[in-house]
């Protein structure tokens, strides 16, 4: 029995875009919950939500049964980090702040196990291989891992079509809110000149053959990209969902309710 086929990336090579949803609050019972929502993608975010390796972990327990595709967010492109994702069983990794096609070819690297990469052998004790129980996990692994690279600064604007050229890289997803801060333009991700940049970028790498994706912060927003062709589009955040929809049914039953974030949407 191989490895477990990644949907996500199976998804990839199709015509039609994946519609996902950030996934922040930190908590598996909140993770279920989203994951019955029927988005095609979940991204579990370990670098700006409360999350450590056990609590990725009960999240990507929670969305076993999901028919959404769980990506999984690094705090950091880290070997070692790397390789404890891929052993709780994340399949596809959003990797961010990626400025050049060295450290492209090293985060590749980190996925794979020898001799195509480095990734530590612990198959026998991890839940990626169902303990051991999928008897062909180790030849079969490499083939199923996805990994995307954050473009989210103006060096990495630049060098988008030198890391797409890395083998084994399979998308690329633009940072909008990183690359506004980078840009001048902090808390302004829909400012014109990083709408401009966030829209070039994603025609790039569509031209370089990988997956184009990002993180609409308006429905404008997620039109516009959709329109370009971008291949995966998160849509909005669980955090602001919730904030929203606190925050507007208060407004219902007290005028004095506050307001939604303004910061860019989301
Ligand atoms: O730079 C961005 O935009 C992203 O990488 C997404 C944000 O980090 C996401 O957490 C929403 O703020």
């Amino acid at each position: 029995m191989p490895a477990p086929i990644n949907i996500f990336k199976q998804r990839l090579k199709s015509v039609d875009p994946q519609i996902g949803l950030w996934v922040a609050l930190a908590n598996p019972y909140s993770a279920e919950v989203v994951g019955g929502l029927g988005f095609d993608w979940l991204l579990v975010d370990g670098e700006h939500a409360p999350n450590d390796l056990p609590l990725v972990l009960a999240q990507l327990q929670a969305l076993a049964n999901s028919t959404s595709s769980p990506v999984v967010r690094l705090p950091i492109g880290e070997t070692y980090l790397i390789k404890q994702m891929l052993d709780i069983g994340a399949q596809t990794l959003l990797i961010p702040m990626v400025e050049s096609a060295e450290q492209a070819r090293q985060l590749v690297r980190a996925t794979r196990y020898p001799p195509d990469g480095v990734r530590g052998v612990g198959a026998a004790l991890a839940r990626a291989s169902a303990f051991n129980r999928i008897a062909d996990y180790l030849p079969t692994a490499n083939a199923e891992i996805c990994l995307i690279l954050q473009i989210e600064t103006v060096k990495g604007l630049a060098a988008i079509e030198d890391i797409a050229a890395v083998d084994g890289v399979d998308g690329l997803f633009i940072g909008p809110s990183d690359l506004a801060a980078d840009m001048g333009h902090l808390g302004n991700p829909v400012h014109p000149d990083v709408r401009a940049a966030v829209d070039d970028g994603l025609k790039r790498i569509k031209a370089s053959g990988k997956a184009a994706g990002t993180l609409a912060t308006t429905p404008d927003f997620a039109d516009a990209v959709l329109a370009l062709g971008a291949d995966f589009v998160a849509v909005g955040t669980d955090v602001s969902l919730l904030m929203r929809g606190g925050t507007e049914l208060l407004r219902r039953f007290r005028s004095e309710g506050g307001e939604p974030g303004k910061g860019g949407g989301y």
